[in-house]
């Protein structure tokens, strides 16, 4: 009898990976980890919450053993990590964020779009709004931006940014617009406009309120790609968004480049697609419901820098952070006018 020469760990290691993840949704969903802030008994989440005092015992010691919890003396209680992320009561809860991301990603329809194809009238337009729904998205980045997006983009811009300075910013499709709230709560003089389409404005707006900021942030609504997007700023964010320029890469950069000052500044955040599709593996997978479907929008990382170099942008040298936000950072150009 001959033995294999490979091992099917990798395809093992797989199914283990996605039992845990069902765990997670199933935690989120049942919200038990709002009852685990201390050391709690078993028993006594299931009289507070009515669930089958047998059967819960045996999912939180799952979630223990997967590190979701940690136990001692029979009792259960948060990681750090998921009391401020999984618990609803926590000012950076992601449970409806990430349930979310799972559906707007989700490959339940795999199988079905491999045999069968995209949908014509997707395909035809390639439009990403057609297709997501960036209302909700921007509500619920609303808190996920602050969990080390918005940091990394607040360290990096004060590497050159003076404390002071009067910036005027522009948040291109800022969907929740939480990357211009934050920088004008740090730069006290900066102020602004997040930019988005009418039908997610709304959100952005709603927290601008909220932080009442609307003497310094203005709200314009419109299509970045047909309508002006104003002029004379000092910074521009285009944090995700050049994917959905689809064709016309070349003219929402060369836009940019316009409504920038000439000494101002582009604050890019992309997903560096390699030219083969398979770099990083977390935006090829994460957009391949949606690639399925009909869009075909993901940019790749030398597409987007010849795009850049043309509108006249020249990367910046920025030095690397480290901690919590490491990697999270964009990219920083100057543009030659
Ligand atoms: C992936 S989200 C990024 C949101 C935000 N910049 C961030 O980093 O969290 C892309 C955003 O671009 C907006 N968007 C897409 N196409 C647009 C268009 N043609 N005009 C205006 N906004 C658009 C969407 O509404 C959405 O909010």
């Amino acid at each position: 009898m001959e033995y294999p020469a490979h091992s099917p760990r990798k395809f093992l290691g797989m199914l283990q990976q996605y039992r845990e993840t069902q765990l997670l949704f199933a935690g989120i969903s049942l919200k038990v980890f709002d009852f685990l802030t201390q050391d709690t008994p078993a028993e006594k989440i299931a009289s507070l919450s009515g669930y089958d005092e047998r059967n819960l015992t045996l999912f939180l010691n799952s979630l223990a053993a997967i590190g979701l919890l940690e136990k001692n003396n029979h009792q259960f209680r948060n990681t750090p990590e998921t009391e401020l992320f999984l618990n609803q009561s926590s000012p950076y809860y992601l449970g409806e964020y990430l349930t979310f991301w799972n559906q707007m990603t989700g490959l339940d329809q795999v199988e079905e779009l491999v045999r069968l194809g995209p949908d014509p009238a997707i395909l035809k337009q390639n439009q990403g709004k057609e297709l997501f729904d960036f209302s909700k998205l921007a509500r619920l980045t609303g808190v996920e931006v602050r969990t080390g997006r918005v940091q990394s983009f607040l360290c990096a811009a004060a590497q050159f940014v003076e404390p002071t300075a009067p910036l005027r910013i522009l948040d291109l499709g800022g969907g929740s617009g939480m990357m211009a709230i934050e920088f004008v709560r740090q730069f006290p003089s900066a102020s602004g406009v997040i930019f988005e389409q009418p039908g997610v404005a709304d959100v952005p707006e709603e927290f601008v309120a909220e932080g009442h900021l609307e003497h310094r942030l203005s709200i314009l609504r419109g299509d970045f790609m047909t309508d002006p997007i104003g002029d004379n700023y000092d910074l521009i964010i285009a944090s995700g968004i050049l994917d959905f320029a689809s064709a016309n890469l070349n003219e929402l950069t060369a836009k940019m480049a316009q409504a920038l000052t000439p000494s101002g500044y582009l604050y890019l955040v992309s997903h560096r697609v390699s030219d083969d599709y398979l770099s990083p593996k977390e935006s090829i997978v994460g957009w391949l419901s949606s690639h399925l479907a009909g869009l075909d929008i993901l940019q790749t990382r030398s597409n987007i820098e010849l795009a850049l170099t043309s509108a006249g942008f020249r990367k910046m040298e920025i030095k690397p952070l480290d901690g919590a936000i490491q990697n999270l950072m964009g990219e920083f150009y100057t543009v030659a006018k």
